[in-house]
């Protein structure tokens, strides 16, 4: 029986055992339950918090569920940490941040409140940057622990189009965002330069009405709500004028051309597009995203509102609802309240002060002074050059010589203004950029003086510092044409074999890879150029080829043509070779010009005076920039300029070279006579001018060898005396007192003065002269002369001075020389002969004058190799092929210009001028004087 009872005892103490340890087990499990359910709980809070934000929650816990409790409060108290870890860094400074960097990159109009500004006409430049934003409301996140707000701006201009998405409870909220905007940006600057276009799918008129006073002025435009296509074609219109003129120069943007050269005066154009969320007709899709795309950078700037499109450019957008909007600025979690707008009384006067400003500008007359900018030679010409001839409303109009119009085709008949226009376009490139930048080249075909005034005068001793050459009077030396033609040819040359060591291929790389060289742009004007093809003969056929290879080439060159002419449809070098035509793609029409523009362009006809139609593509009408051009030629006006440009030219600035066709060059001043010097081997003979852009004299080698006789052919005696006397006071510097001689013959009595005052000047030079005149003398002289060239020959011993045998008026001795000396059965002529053939190798030169080129050959009877070197004055180019190896000679001869030719260096002859020798002893003598005294 104790047996049994201790087995039942253990029995229920292992059950007791057992039941402990089960409830045990079930308590733990309970607990455990109850820990998941509150989790779980908790967790069901936390996601309901967070899909109806912390924010709404803490207002109204119900919207979540909440009942008050530990598992609410622990969700909440969760994602209250959650919130504030994901907010650190904006809790405590992010509003005060984001207000800070709105102040700076909105300033002023763009970031303060409306009624600190509104009313009052804007004052910014469009050069000066604009804007990085634009204010449009204040926004908060209402979930962050710190709401306070924050102003909430957009990009516009250059940065960004705007999207804004309404619905029909916003419509009112959409428009007042955007006159807002429009608002601010047209208060910022001067009036006309932000121009406002706006089409409304629903209306014609109505649609921001505050803004309507601007309408008279121009400055908006509203558009019939059928004609989208017509908008967005001016639009477009527009890019592409900007893209052909001032984008002309290879910048990407007129913001980065504003950048970079500090100009920038093209107006905005913000253009409002209200739909009504339905999207457009595909080709006014593509349209409107075209515009988008290219509009940016060319000043367009679109706000669309409720016109669903995909755009490919930079775009902000704006989203309206009931009572507020969020911005792709601000994000989704940014609540923003937009600006309220002002009356529509207060916009309406704001738009008329500023229609009333602009319209007070545009009439405002423009003058000479508005082309030059401060300050001068700030701009850089590496990409092209652009400067403002005149101006249209107001605004400057610019012409633009770059890569993409290289050359410029000016036309308008006599009196409308041409040369005015030359003046106006040159001032205001001189301005602009310095001589390193730029350099001029200007010849005028027209009688007159036009380009004089650029180079010293007595009256006005400035010149302008750009100008390195000016031709005026050259209606005869259409040769000046070709050799400035040549000159740019070389020059071309030149440049291209720079650029080519340098591995590139164009000047505005040749000046990136080699920033210390000098290549400024080169600006050739010609006047009247229609003078230049005046003649069907060589110098035309030259001008045309040389014509061609300039304009083709010149373009990556910096080199630019600017040719002006009254009429420019005879010249048969343009309409015969559209090549060159073609390449002249700035087209610069004045009143009443023929064929300058494209034929259906008849926009010259109907031009007021003193207005210019500027076309920067190929003359074709959508290219047309009417302007009007201000008096550029006026006192005060371009002389002004040129005094302050002279002012501040360069230290070694030396004066253009004048090449007036009316003057004969003076040797006395000649660079190439006053650096002639004593000991140069051989000496030079210097005859006359060369028609070249150096002013290079004529010379002829007096080397001791065959043929080094000089001959002037022709009837002039003060054209025969000048080369003679050229020849003489040039050889006389080259050599030391005592250590040449010269005979003098005057065969004819008109020249004995010549003779006289140049065997003075010789004699002062201290030289030995020997002067004899009449035929008589020379009958005696020639056959003396003749036996000093065999004494020469024959003895080692002889003195073998250099000796110049000038003979004026050699044919004159004809008859007399011709007797032959009864002992040795020789003439005179056979003497002189003699001294022709074998003088040169003994040093004694003959430099004779004969009167007609049928006497020259009767002296030389038989070939004619005696004469080495000739100028001819008033002979036809057929009587002088046999002294020119043979050739054909193209020369009709003209009152002081000869022609020149010396058979060891020329290929063909060339026209000289004859130099005015006054003063040129003097210069000979002051030039040996200092000799000495060195
Ligand atoms: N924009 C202007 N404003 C005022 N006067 C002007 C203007 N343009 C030209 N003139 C005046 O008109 C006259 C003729 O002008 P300009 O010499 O420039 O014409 P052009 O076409 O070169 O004529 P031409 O070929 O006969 O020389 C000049 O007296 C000039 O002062």
């Amino acid at each position: 029986m104790r047996k049994r009872n201790e087995r039942r005892s253990s029995i229920e103490t292992a059950f007791e055992h057992l039941r402990s340890t089960v409830a045990t087990a079930l308590g733990a499990a309970e607990n455990e339950f109850d820990r998941v359910c509150s989790a779980y709980a908790q967790q069901e809070y936390a996601q309901r918090i967070a899909a109806a934000g912390l924010a709404r929650a803490e207002r109204d816990p119900s919207i979540v569920g909440g009942e008050p409790g530990p598992m609410f409060d622990g969700a909440m108290h969760e994602a209250r940490t959650e919130r504030e870890q994901i907010f650190t860094g904006w809790t405590g400074q992010g509003p005060d941040q984001l207000a800070a960097l709105v102040a700076e990159a909105a300033p002023g109009i763009a970031g303060r409140p409306w009624p600190e500004w509104l009313g009052e006409p804007g004052t910014a430049d469009a050069s000066s940057r604009p804007p990085q934003l634009w204010r449009v409301g204040t926004g908060h996140v209402p979930g962050s622990p710190d709401p306070r707000p924050f102003p909430v701006a957009v990009p516009l201009l250059d940065e960004a189009h705007l999207r804004i998405t309404s619905n029909k409870q916003t419509g009112d909220a959409r428009e007042a965002l955007v006159q807002n905007l429009v608002l601010r940006v047209l208060s910022h600057y001067k009036p006309g330069l932000v121009r406002v276009h706006v089409w409304d799918v629903a209306q014609l008129t109505g649609t921001l009405p505050g803004l309507y006073p601007l309408t008279n002025a121009g400055l908006l435009t509203a558009h019939d709500p059928t004609r989208l296509g017509e908008m967005l074609e001016e639009l477009s219109d527009h890019i592409r004028r900007i893209h052909t003129s001032a984008l002309n120069g290879g910048h990407i943007s007129l913001r980065a051309l504003a950048e970079e050269t500090g100009q920038r005066d093209e107006p905005w154009r913000i253009a409002v597009l209200f739909g009504d969320g339905e999207p457009l007709r595909e080709e006014q899709q593509q349209q409107l995203q075209r515009v988008a795309r290219n509009g940016l950078a060319c000043g367009v700037q679109l706000i669309v509102a409720d016109l669903p499109m995909t755009v490919n450019s930079s775009v902000e957008s704006v989203t309206l609802r009931a009572e507020e909007a969020r911005t792709s600025m601000t994000g989704p979690e940014a609540v923003v309240r937009l600006d309220a707008a002002p009356s529509r009384e207060a916009v309406t006067k704001a738009c008329s002060a500023i229609a009333t400003e602009f319209i007070a500008r545009r009439s405002r007359v423009r003058t000479f002074e508005d082309l030059v900018p401060e300050p001068l030679w700030a701009q850089r010409s590496a990409s092209g050059l652009q400067a403002p001839a005149g101006f249209h409303e107001g605004e400057p109009v610019k012409v633009t010589l770059g890569d993409a119009s290289p050359h410029t085709l000016i036309g308008g008949p006599s009196g409308s203004g041409k040369t005015n226009f030359l003046y106006a376009m040159l001032g205001g490139m001189a301005a602009r950029y310095s001589p390193d930048e730029l350099e001029l080249y200007l010849l005028d075909f027209k009688e007159g003086v036009s380009f004089a005034q650029f180079t010293p005068g007595r009256r006005d001793p400035t010149w302008l510092p750009h100008a390195q050459l000016v031709g005026v009077n050259v209606n005869e030396d259409r040769e000046f044409g070709l050799a400035l033609l040549r000159f740019l040819s070389t020059e071309m040359r030149r440049r291209a074999d720079a650029a080519k060591a340098h591995e590139v291929t164009k000047l505005e790389e040749l000046r990136a890879e080699d920033p210390e060289g000098r290549w400024p742009r080169i600006v050739a004007v010609i006047d009247e150029f229609q003078y230049l093809f005046a003649e069907r003969d060589t110098v035309s056929a030259q001008a045309t080829s040389l014509l061609e290879d300039v304009a083709r080439r010149g373009r990556s060159q910096g080199i630019h043509l600017v040719l002006a002419s009254q009429d420019v449809s005879g010249i048969e070098a343009f309409w015969g070779k559209p090549a060159i035509f073609e390449q002249f793609i700035l087209r610069i029409a004045l009143p009443k010009a023929r064929r300058v523009l494209a034929d259906q362009n008849e926009a010259a006809l109907e031009l007021p005076r003193w207005h210019a139609v500027i076309n920067h593509e190929s003359g074709v009408k959508h290219g047309n920039d009417v302007a009007r051009i201000p008096d550029s030629t006026a006192k005060g006006t371009f002389d002004e300029l040129q005094r302050r440009l002279w002012e501040r030219r360069p230290e070694n600035a030396v004066p253009p070279r004048l090449f007036d066709g009316s003057l004969l060059p003076a040797l006395s001043t000649l660079p190439d006579f006053t650096r002639l010097s004593p000991e140069a081997a051989p000496a030079k003979a210097l005859l006359g001018q060369v028609i070249d852009v150096n002013g290079t004299a004529a010379v002829v080698r007096m080397d001791r060898s065959p043929g080094r006789n000089i001959a002037v052919i022709g009837s002039v005696r003060v054209d025969a005396v000048s080369v003679l006397g050229a020849a003489a006071l040039s050889l006389a510097r080259q050599h030391r007192a005592h250590q040449v001689r010269f005979t003098l013959l005057g065969l004819v009595e008109e020249v004995a003065p010549d003779v006289a005052d140049l065997a003075e000047a010789l004699v002062e030079l201290g030289h030995e002269v020997h002067v004899h005149h009449g035929v008589d003398q020379a009958v005696k002289v020639v056959p003396e002369l003749a036996a000093k060239v065999d004494d020469r020959a024959a003895s080692e011993s002889a003195d073998g001075l250099p000796e110049y045998v000038l003979c004026y008026g050699v044919d004159a001795a004809h008859s007399a020389m011709e007797k032959k000396d009864p002992s040795t059965f020789t003439s005179g002529l056979d003497q002189l002969r003699k001294l022709l053939k074998q003088g040169p190798e003994q040093r004694l030169h003959v430099l004779g004058w004969w009167r007609s080129a049928q006497r020259l050959k009767t002296t030389l009877m038989g070939p004619v190799d005696e004469i080495g070197a000739w100028v001819a004055f008033d002979v036809h180019g057929q009587e002088l092929s046999s002294f020119a190896a043979g050739q054909l000679v193209h020369w009709s001869p003209r009152a002081r210009r000869g022609l020149f030719f010396d058979r060891s260096v020329h290929a063909q002859p060339e026209v000289v001028l004859p130099f005015d020798l006054t003063g040129a002893p003097a210069a000979a003598r002051r030039n040996a004087d200092e000799e000495g005294a060195g």
